[in-house]
């Protein structure tokens, strides 16, 4: 489908506008990133998929702003994105919890060093996303306790006590096994329907894709373009039964047969 397709009378948090990146200064260096069109509305989870090297992560540091783009304009909340932001939630590969600190203090850490304090409701509201995330006998684990899929789960608890109305994860489930990483799938769409968001989701996966999002930007292999823009159909809430529902099948072969078309840049 096209982004004319989309409801343009939402508001979109999130916008890029003939967006594309190349790293470094010289103008004969290969371009990452190009032409990239997108608006991502409030309470929208939208999901990036694409082959290793497409531009995914850059696409992600971009709307934080960790980068800002050599070409066009990454926009949040109308406007233009020029330094970092600490509005934003971020959730990468690895948690990187901090050893010394216990589960609890973890989560916690970043409220207090943004604020120099924590509020006795900030720590309920940890108390009560590490329930949810199925970690409350583990709040006062130091983090080498718990496996790798608590861990992950630490940071997602981690980025939404912040509250932050975006937002970000890049490639949050890829060091997981396959179980672990479905049942993580199912917790994080648990809480964004409790806690509503507007999500950016990085993934190697299809399915993952599929399962989560409410749209899926599909992209070339380097330079990263646009080769499609899905809409998931798929009745919420999902669940196992979602999977294996015909539907989920046909949206998973539409993106593999642009990813792994001949013809498309992949
Ligand atoms: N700091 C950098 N300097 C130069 N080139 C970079 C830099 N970071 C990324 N690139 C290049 O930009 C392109 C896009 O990288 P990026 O990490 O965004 O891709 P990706 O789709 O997230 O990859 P993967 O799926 O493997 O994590 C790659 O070709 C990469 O080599």
């Amino acid at each position: 489908m096209s982004e004319s397709s989309e409801n343009n009378h939402q508001q979109a948090y999130v916008s890029m506008k003939n967006f594309g990146h190349r790293y470094g200064p010289d103008p004969q260096a290969p371009i990452a990133v190009q032409d990239i069109n997108l608006d991502i509305h409030r309470h929208e989870f939208v999901a990036v998929v694409g082959p290793s090297g497409c531009g995914k992560s850059t696409l992600l540091r971009m709307v934080s702003g960790l980068l800002i783009p050599s070409h066009g304009e990454v926009s949040v909340f109308n406007r233009a994105v020029t330094e970092p932001r600490d509005d934003v939630g971020i959730v990468f590969q690895k948690p990187n919890l901090l050893p010394w600190l216990t589960v609890k203090k973890n989560v916690l850490f970043p409220l207090k060093h943004k604020y120099g304090r924590v509020r006795e409701e900030d720590k309920k509201r940890a108390d009560e996303l590490l329930k949810m995330t199925g970690l409350s006998a583990f709040s006062d684990k130091m983090p080498d306790e718990l496996s790798g899929g608590m861990q992950q789960r630490v940071g997602i608890v981690r980025a939404l006590l912040l509250n932050p109305d975006i937002l970000l994860m890049d490639e949050p489930f890829s060091a997981l096994d396959a179980l672990t990483r479905e049942q993580i799938g199912f917790d994080l769409l648990d809480i964004w329907r409790d806690h509503p968001k507007t999500v950016l989701f990085i993934t190697h996966s299809i399915t993952e894709a599929v399962l989560l999002a409410d749209r899926i930007l599909v992209m070339s292999k380097r330079p990263g373009t646009v080769l499609d823009l899905i809409e998931v159909d798929l009745p919420r809430p999902r669940n196992a039964e979602t999977i294996n529902s015909a539907r989920f099948s046909e949206l998973t072969n539409i993106i593999r047969g642009h990813i792994y078309e001949p013809t498309s840049h992949a």
